[in-house]
């Protein structure tokens, strides 16, 4: 028996931090949707009991440090399941970028074994789960455009944004989430329009989305990392309508209406920048402006 599912790739429109709580979590509010960049899992029920992962990257673990593993046995011992599973990932999600490559995996791999191990839980229920995995995780097994509270497992759905082309470029140098967040100065920052963002994208206005876009946590990679700021500038002198970095980076991706424009932006970072990517927003609306 056997099933698989895609693992899409998250940008950040906004990412505001409120305040740091005593479980040394951080308190944020962001605005994020999914992009066309997805890792395939592939789920092979094992009769043995077993939960193994194989994965085509250098990059990430395949044992129990792996979050598609820590998701497989999580539901495994949570409902009792006496199968195992062979969990391969075809990893096209750049790794420690931003994107949340490896909470898609975990989501997806949620949503593979409630069906390939017959547990029947609601979209709902698999995100409760999911956050007990990692904070991204929640907003992965919905895959769509929503807002995140809290450490940013409690999701609201938004519709989905207008129709444009993101140019998504991941510099060399990794970034660690848990880093960004302790060297952030929760006193010094100018916090984004969250609401504003909110109603751009309800009100499917591509232009005040480009405006609103806004992440907090670039006080604190930009300046350690200047690769980031390079290509930031670089894609806005290419004709990007704007550029963020998602997450707590290195990625940076740059917004355009039109394909060519996109090309045109693909073409003047390769050679200083070599994980280049031109994808789309999933499930997006006709634009009204
Ligand atoms: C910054 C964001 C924005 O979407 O994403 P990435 O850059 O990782 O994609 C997320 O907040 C990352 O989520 P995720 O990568 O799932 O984080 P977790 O594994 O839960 O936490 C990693 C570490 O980051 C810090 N952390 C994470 C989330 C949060 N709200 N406050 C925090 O302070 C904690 O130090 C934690 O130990
Ligand atoms: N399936 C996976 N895919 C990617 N990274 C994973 C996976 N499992 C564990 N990891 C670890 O999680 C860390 C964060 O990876 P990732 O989710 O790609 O980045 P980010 O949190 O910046 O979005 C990496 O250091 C990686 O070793």
């Amino acid at each position: 028996m056997y099933t698989s599912e895609k693992a899409p790739a998250k940008i950040n429109l906004t990412l505001d931090v409120l305040y740091k709580r005593p479980d040394q979590y951080h308190e944020v509010e962001m605005v994020m949707t999914t992009v066309d960049l997805a890792d395939r899992i592939e789920l092979f029920l094992l009769e043995s009991g077993q939960i193994k992962v194989e994965s085509d990257s250098r990059f990430i673990p395949n044992d129990e440090r792996n979050l598609a593993y820590r998701a497989a046995k999580l539901l495994k011992e949570r409902f009792g399941i006496k199968h195992g599973v062979l969990i391969k990932i075809d990893k096209q999600i750049p790794v420690a970028a931003g994107l949340a490559g490896g909470s898609s995996d975990a989501a997806a791999t949620l949503r593979g074994l409630n069906r390939l191990w017959h547990i029947n839980l609601t979209i709902d229920e698999l995100a409760v789960i999911g956050s007990e995995i990692g904070s991204d995780v929640s907003f992965c097994v919905y895959n769509s455009t929503a807002i995140a509270k809290g450490r940013g497992e409690k999701i609201t759905e938004l519709p989905p944004p207008p129709q444009c082309w993101v140019v998504l470029a991941k510099p060399s140098q990794g970034v660690s989430t848990q880093s960004v967040y302790q060297s952030l100065k929760l006193d010094k920052l100018d916090h984004p329009d969250t609401d504003g963002m909110i109603h751009a994208i309800e009100t499917a206005n591509y232009k005040e989305i480009c405006a609103k876009l806004k992440n907090v946590l670039e006080t604190v990679t930009l300046p350690k990392n200047p690769e980031v700021k390079q290509i930031k500038s670089q894609m806005l002198k290419s004709g990007a309508d704007a550029v963020l970095m998602s997450g707590s980076g290195p990625t940076v991706y740059g917004l355009v209406k039109h394909e060519s424009r996109a090309v045109r932006i693909y073409n003047s970072l390769r050679g200083f920048c070599e994980d280049v990517h031109i994808v789309r927003m999933l499930g997006t609306q006709q634009t009204l402006d």
